[in-house]
């Protein structure tokens, strides 16, 4: 699904108007009724709401939904935050229209007319949406602050007073929702990891906007969902053997660090993939060949010996878990980049021992997959201030060097060599557990070597990953899955999309 910016929501907003066609203060009313089915379903009298309005057309928002509300039996209180801007048309509208059948609506001038706020009250968040177009400051400031400090629940109209949909929030004043109703689609700011304080748990709620806008409009943003998957995903053939499927290689484990190199195999083979070797250390030989009987194994001395042979029998090379960072593993990596026939995964301290010689990067095979949290992203580019500049940075990188850099989080980002971003919309918590990426570095390997792109195999891969883990979380909780339960759910995940 794309994910378009707050100026193309907007321009959205008006083709919708236009061509459906429809009257603006109509489509609020869509939205409003949108969120108020919403919030009818969660809370149950005898709830009294706050709600809080700018004078734009989020609180022409909050300004329906109170009347639908108020329609509705519930207690309602309205506060619409003064300023010199005169109400939007639709924002007046709605005024006269709540104005009918309410009383109970104050204009907040000044901090002393501020509301006291009951715990149990639910306040309704409709000050500044997308529009918002400088640092809330003076009472609009103090009123983000003293909603905060109520201690009450707050639903967010759209998106988080305060916070910009499309740029670093740099130190605002921001609403901290525990919900977020968020109209049509999700906005870059709610995926990154820097805003998880303020968007709480975002509802993303359909208005109908334009599908013609939608094919149309191009943006470099995308949340992989089922349909991107569909297009993706390739049945296995009736009449395959395991030659179709692909020769994978995974240079992994190191004394004290065979379980890497042992999640990344056992996910690798549970990708599909036709045949591995796994290149490890003679320490490891044992544990990988009883844990993992179905991979080969090819040994290296204790800390990897110089040489690699017989690297060009591979379709794809995977390296970086458990291989710990010996001085030798410089020249790993510029055999695994002299001999890789395509593409390459890079993880773990495959990326560590990278940064360690910038010099390399321009020999890293075209379309390879580099796979870094965002400390180990920080290690290859240089730091980033904040999550905005650490995704631009992860694009323009992946450009530079023709690479697909997987910058992995709740929502990863796989950034790509044209310029895109796509972010995940599978996985949770429970992920956060030491081997979950060992694993998605067996998933990638085993998914190149079956020739999908490495383009389809990150998209694949991120996928199938976060819903293993999803169905790992379901039946086991957060807490006690561990990234060995991420693979065997890995059946269920391929399960679940074939179908
Ligand atoms: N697109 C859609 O699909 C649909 C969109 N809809 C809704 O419209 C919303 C966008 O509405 P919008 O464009 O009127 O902007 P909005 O967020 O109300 O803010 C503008 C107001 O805030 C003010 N203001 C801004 N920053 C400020 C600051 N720091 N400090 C103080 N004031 C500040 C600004 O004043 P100004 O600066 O212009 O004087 C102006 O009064 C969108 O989020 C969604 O809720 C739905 O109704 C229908 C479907
Ligand atoms: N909170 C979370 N939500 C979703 N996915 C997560 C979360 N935490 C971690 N993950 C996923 O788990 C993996 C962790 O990888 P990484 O940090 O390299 O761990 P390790 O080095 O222990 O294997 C990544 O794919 C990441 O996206
Ligand atoms: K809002």
């Amino acid at each position: 699904m794309k994910i378009f910016s707050a100026k193309q929501i907007k321009n959205w907003d008006s083709f919708t108007i236009k061509n459906e066609p429809i009257a603006s203060v109509d489509l609020m009313e869509r939205a409003a009724k949108a969120c108020a089915d919403w919030i009818l379903k969660k809370f149950q009298q005898p709830t009294s709401f706050k709600i809080v309005c700018g004078k734009g057309n989020n609180g022409g928002d909050g300004l329906a939904i109170a009347r639908l509300l108020i329609q509705n039996n519930f207690p309602v209180c309205v506060y619409i935050a003064e300023s010199p801007s005169a109400g939007s048309g639709d924002f007046n509208i709605n005024l006269l229209r709540l104005k009918e059948i309410s009383s109970a609506i104050y204009f907040l001038e000044s901090t002393e007319s501020f509301p006291a706020i009951n715990k149990d009250d639910v306040i309704i968040d409709a000050l500044f949406g997308t529009g918002l177009n400088k640092k809330p400051s003076g009472i609009f400031k103090k009123l983000i602050v003293h909603l905060n400090n109520s201690g009450a629940q707050i639903i967010s109209i759209d998106i988080p007073s305060g916070l910009y949909a499309d740029v670093h929030s740099d130190g605002n004043a921001i609403i901290q929702a525990r919900y977020t109703l968020s109209f049509q689609q999700q906005k870059v700011a709610f995926l990154l990891a820097e805003n998880e304080s303020f968007c709480g748990e975002v509802a993303i709620l359909d208005i109908g906007l334009s599908q013609e806008y939608y094919n149309n409009e191009q943006t470099p943003f995308e949340l992989i969902d089922k349909n991107t998957i569909e297009e993706i995903y390739v049945p296995r053939k009736p009449f395959a053997n395991k030659g179709n499927y692909g020769y994978a290689c995974l240079v992994v484990g190191s004394y004290g660090m065979m379980g890497a190199a042992v999640l990344s195999a056992r996910s690798c083979l549970r990708s599909g993939v036709g045949k591995l070797t796994c290149y490890i250390c003679k320490e490891g030989y044992t544990i990988m060949q009883t844990a993992v009987p179905e991979a080969m194994c090819a040994m290296f001395g204790t800390t990897f010996i110089k040489d690699i042979d017989n690297l060009k029998n591979f379709d794809v090379i995977g390296i970086g878990p458990g291989i710990g960072r010996h001085l030798s593993h410089k020249q790993l990596l510029q055999k695994v980049f002299k001999n890789s026939k395509g593409p390459a995964v890079l993880d773990a301290d495959g990326l560590n021992i990278l940064s360690s010689y910038p010099a390399l990067y321009k020999s890293i095979p075209q379309h390879s997959i580099l796979t870094p949290h965002p400390k180990e992203f920080d290690r290859l580019f240089g730091k980033s201030e904040n999550d905005f500049e650490r995704m631009e940075l992860a694009l323009k990188k992946a450009k530079e060097l023709s690479v697909y850099i997987v910058l992995k989080g709740h929502h990863t980002l796989i950034a790509t060599p044209e310029g895109k971003g796509f972010f995940n919309s599978t996985g949770n918590a429970g992920m956060a557990t030491a081997g979950s990426g060992d694993v998605l570095t067996g998933i990638f390997t085993g998914l190149l070597a079956q020739k999908y792109t490495s383009l389809e195999a990150c998209i694949l891969g991120v996928y199938l990953h976060g819903l293993a883990g999803d169905i790992a979380a379901k039946k086991l909780s957060k807490e006690a899955m561990i990234a060995g339960d991420i693979i065997d759910y890995l059946g269920d995940a391929f399960i679940q999309i074939s179908h």
